[in-house]
């Protein structure tokens, strides 16, 4: 049988993640023959998106002619579209070249945070998603499409796919990706019928670059092979998960590297790096790593802070709490202090969400507010009823809750005022935790900073912090620096606090 041949049309990944690139290796890895039709060029790495060269539309038309002129085309997967012109232009090609398959990932939002869509063209793409046959958006890109919050619950994810389906007429591909728990769960929804779901683990890699790209494409590839759209996610979905699985192998980039689409090739072949004997270890240093900045502007307030970083590496608290060898007198004040401190951070929290621009970051700071006192919270119920301590306010809460307080000024200086507490921690938790040794004593507090969840919702911050600054005029971003500076010291001195009393 002839290789479906299967036109991708996307923008692209320098560093060969996502977008066209990836779409390629996908479409090879699963069985197919691939072509690309580029609709914008995009400076992008592993860490975030710099900038974007859309070519004008008409040049886009003409390669997409040039391919229909001399390739009878089995299945097209449809990427990032970047503007209204070039949807048009796509959209008019369909209905003029009639391709048997369309498959549309709604790109709108990169890992990264960068924004791949303009916001005016969400209504452009939403008529497009109409002549297709399946569209897969992601958790933001569904609740987009249906005028909703970021579904935070399968279930509401399940929801707002078959209100898609409904008002859009189209297959809807719901994916669990951005959820947070053990699962990740993708499943079809289409005329009335009960959702098809697949079932997959959740990998704890950060080798997630270009996953809905790279699904898109498997999955337009392989509904041109197998005929049944239910065979291609199934096959797919088992594909993808071994691809993020051996992605750490690549060792591709210092941000969310790529998954490996040709992992299976590759390890028949004797090629790179192998898995561990006895099995696919799951990367756990991949896992611990501090969450890389989203752009220029987190790398920015990360790189200054770095001599502060240092010095709270240093201090004998924090080795101490590394080691195991920190008196419990110590680890009780600092927890009792941190139990109040938190209390004070939840209503900034909520505060970020009071000020967010848009829903899903409301939705995600007020979730912060309440984490901070319930499941971080649980944490020092647990030890200081264990531990009874009533220490009374010290300088460095103080002086911490003061920052918070005055930074509510602005969003993006109060977004980057609460940043430190996610990022600094999550990288000195996840470090202490990646030598942590069995019977710790101080086990729970590094597992609850090391924890995939928790680097992801600091990657969540990270992304927001960076579109924020980014947007702020001159004298906001610089006001917006200055508090990250100031709660990384304060940071600091909290750590610091309990062996300086
Ligand atoms: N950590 C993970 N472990 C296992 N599967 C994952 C993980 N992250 C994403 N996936 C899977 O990857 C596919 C793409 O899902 P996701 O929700 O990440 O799409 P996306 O956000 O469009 O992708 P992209 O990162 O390219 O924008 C889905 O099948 C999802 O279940
Ligand atoms: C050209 C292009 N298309 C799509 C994505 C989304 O992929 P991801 O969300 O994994 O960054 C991207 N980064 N670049």
């Amino acid at each position: 049988m002839t290789l479906p041949r299967v036109l991708s049309i996307a923008g692209t990944d320098p560093t060969g993640g996502a977008g066209i690139q990836a779409d390629l290796k996908s479409i090879a890895a699963v069985g197919g023959f691939g072509m690309a039709a580029v609709t914008a060029l995009v400076a992008q790495n592993t860490r975030g998106v710099r900038s974007v060269h859309t070519p004008p539309p008409s040049f886009l038309r003409q390669q997409l002619d040039a391919v229909s002129a001399d390739v009878r085309i089995d299945a097209v997967k449809i990427g990032m579209l970047g503007g209204a012109d070039v949807v048009r232009t796509v959209t008019d090609w369909l209905s003029e070249a009639k391709p048997p398959i369309v498959v549309l990932d709604p790109v709108m939002v990169a890992t990264s945070g960068d924004r791949l869509l303009a916001k005016s063209s969400e209504d452009a793409v939403r008529s497009l998603a109409t002549v297709v046959d399946l569209v897969t958006p992601n958790l933001a890109e569904l609740a987009v499409l249906t005028g909703s919050a970021e579904a935070t619950q399968w279930h509401d994810a399940l929801a707002q796919g078959r209100q898609l389906a409904d008002s859009c007429g189209v297959r809807v591909l719901v994916k669990g990706g951005h959820l947070g728990g053990p699962a990740c769960p993708d499943a079809l929804i289409s005329g009335s019928g009960s959702p098809f779901v697949v079932d997959g683990p959740r990998i704890t890699a950060t080798t997630t670059h270009g996953t809905g790209c790279s699904m898109s494409s498997a999955l337009a590839t392989l509904r041109a092979s197998r005929g049944s759209w239910e065979d291609a996610l199934t096959e797919t979905k088992a594909w993808l998960t071994d691809s993020i699985r051996h992605g750490p192998e690549l060792h591709v980039g210092s941000g969310n590297g790529p998954v490996h689409h040709f992992h299976a090739l590759y390890e028949r072949a004797g090629l790179g790096e192998r898995a561990e004997p006895g099995g696919l270890a799951e990367p756990e240093p991949a896992a611990v790593a501090a969450a890389p900045p989203a752009g220029p502007e987190t790398a920015a307030l990360w790189r200054d802070t770095e001599p502060v970083r240092r010095q709270i590496d240093a201090l004998d608290f924090v080795r101490g709490l590394g080691d195991g060898t920190l008196a419990e007198e110590h680890f009780t004040y600092y927890l009792a202090q941190d139990a109040m401190y938190l209390r004070d951070y939840s209503r900034a929290l909520a505060r970020a969400s009071q000020l967010a621009p848009t829903a899903g970051e409301q939705a995600f700071w007020a979730r912060a507010a309440c984490g901070a006192i319930t499941e971080e919270g649980e944490l020092h119920r647990t030890w200081l009823a264990g531990h009874p301590a009533d220490p009374g306010r010290g300088r460095a809460l103080d002086a911490y809750a003061g920052l918070l307080r005055e930074s509510g000024g602005t969003y993006p200086q109060l977004v980057a005022a609460v940043l430190p507490c996610f990022w600094i921690y999550q990288d000195v938790g996840a470090r202490l935790h990646a030598r942590r040794t069995d019977g710790h004593p101080y086990a729970a507090w590094l597992d609850t900073y090391a924890d995939p969840e928790f680097a992801a919702s600091v990657t969540t911050a990270i992304g927001y912090a960076e579109t924020a600054l980014a947007g702020a005029p001159g004298e906001e971003r610089a006001a917006a620096a200055d508090a990250f500076a100031a709660a990384a010291s304060l940071e600091r001195d909290f750590f610091a606090a309990p062996m300086e009393r």
